[in-house]
């Protein structure tokens, strides 16, 4: 059956009639939550995380975890400074069942640390799960030493067969379709007999702030790490076993989730704060200072926060983003707004995204009389003057906040399931009118 316009959730994007001008406080990194909570539950003690996001993906991994034995306490400290949870790690055990919904970082990073459990762990998900990237880390689990039975082979659904224990050791993986791969296998090393010695053989290795994400947090909780970066061997990356410490973790705001209020300043040539900016980070995030200002605007970081602010004009760019993939959506409604073309390289793994993230923005950015093509590794993003319409969003959080950042520009712009934000982002409209209100 077709669907008609009656059947789709539809919420209209806001249009804004002038500059905005907000300060907007932007909840945790579901990257950092998710690292944080696997550490704190690979621990020798408890710990604590402050300011974690909670959101769909970060959710499903703390139930995921406890699940398989460890205590998370969800809670908020006391005079009101915010969220604080306590995680209690313990023996972790099947027969369990994990659904990772459609997060990346639940799908890759728990399959290791459910080899430590005693008994099976079963992994199942979203229909979309199902088609995203995982034999890199079933494969290598196997040359590690785990028995995992995978009857899509290399996808899930899938059971890891714990033994409480894993070997660990030396292997080969091809980590072109996700940096992940590569994350998931070193955040739950400490925990293996020999650690693991993780070569990448394949071409592109995308997402590298995120591997490095990893490896700093690894090293914050104790674990000791080889790699590139500092000296190590190009694409191999070394962690010793060790007990890792329980720390006191405060998560930094998410900067990609910043990021449609950052473009909001851009595109209404307005001026957005954010406040806790990190001075440093290995967030992809923090490349928005760059990379907006390339496409027209200007920023500070100051006490406040980073303040963003737009001149009303806004520029195409050529870039290749596939250190941060992740801000593709967000930069390409942005460049569909600009006053020349765009070339966005890089990003071919993007098509195995939360949906085929190319295919999507050339569908829906031109279902409002906009000129994208694919190429081979990313978009061709020629500006157009654009009209309202549906925006399709196919269960991608940053489509729909891709979208939105449109529709402040072109009015009449509807987004269907803006409720799909709810992956990183659950309270976006309150907060994206609120910007709007201030
Ligand atoms: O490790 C992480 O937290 C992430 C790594 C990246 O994945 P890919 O390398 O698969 O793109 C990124 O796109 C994703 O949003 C989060
Ligand atoms: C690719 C993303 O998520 P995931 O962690 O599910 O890979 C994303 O958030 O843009």
């Amino acid at each position: 059956m077709t669907e008609t316009p009656a059947q789709l959730d539809l919420w209209p994007a806001p249009y804004a009639s002038g500059a905005v001008d907000a300060t907007v406080t932007v909840p945790g990194s579901k990257s950092v939550t998710n690292r944080a909570l696997v550490l704190a539950a690979l621990a020798s003690e408890p710990g604590w995380l402050r300011h974690p996001l909670r959101s769909r993906d970060t959710l499903l991994m703390a139930e995921a975890l406890r699940t398989m034995g460890v205590g998370i306490e969800e809670g908020v400290g006391p005079d009101g400074s915010g969220e604080r949870w306590r995680v209690i790690p313990a023996g972790l055990h099947g027969p369990a069942t994990i659904d990772v919904g459609n997060a990346g970082t639940v799908m890759r990073f728990l399959p290791p640390v459910a080899t430590l459990a005693t008994g099976p762990v079963r992994f199942d998900g979203d229909p979309r799960s199902y088609e995203r990237p995982l034999h890199g880390v079933i494969d290598a689990l196997r040359v590690l030493g785990a028995r995992i039975d995978d009857e899509a082979r290399g996808a899930l659904p899938m059971t890891v067969h714990g033994a409480g224990a894993l070997e660990g050791g030396p292997v080969e993986i091809d980590a072109s379709s996700s940096s992940q791969f590569v994350s998931a296998l070193l955040l739950s090393a400490p925990r293996f007999n020999q650690g693991v010695e993780v070569r990448h053989t394949g071409s592109r290795l995308p997402s590298m702030p995120h591997i490095r994400m990893t490896v700093d947090m690894l090293r914050a909780v104790g674990a000791q790490v080889d790699e590139p970066e500092t000296g190590g061997e190009p694409d191999v990356w070394r962690v010793s076993p060790s007990a890792l410490l329980g720390r006191d973790l405060t998560i930094e705001p998410d900067l990609s989730n910043a990021q449609p209020f950052l473009a909001a300043a851009l595109v209404t040539g307005g001026r957005v704060t954010i406040p806790d900016w990190p001075e440093r980070t290995t967030q992809p995030g923090d490349a928005l200072r760059e990379i907006f200002t390339e496409m027209g605007g200007s920023c500070e970081l100051t006490e406040e926060g980073l303040t963003f602010t737009g001149t009303g004009r806004v520029h195409g760019i050529d870039v290749d983003l596939g250190e941060v993939g992740e801000l593709t959506p967000g930069i390409a409604a942005v460049a569909a707004l600009a006053d020349s073309p765009s070339t966005l390289r890089g990003v071919a793994h993007l098509r195995l995204h939360e949906t085929d993230r190319l295919a999507a923005l050339t569908k829906e950015i031109n279902g409002l009389g906009g000129d994208v093509t694919e190429t081979a590794d990313g978009l061709h993003i020629r500006p157009r003057p654009l009209h309202g319409g549906v925006f399709h969003t196919y269960d991608d959080h940053r489509m729909a906040t891709a979208g939105s950042v449109i529709g402040l520009a072109v009015p009449g712009v509807e987004i269907e399931n803006v409720a799909t934000t709810a992956k990183t982002l659950p309270d976006f409209p309150q907060m994206w009118t609120g910007m709007l209100e201030a």
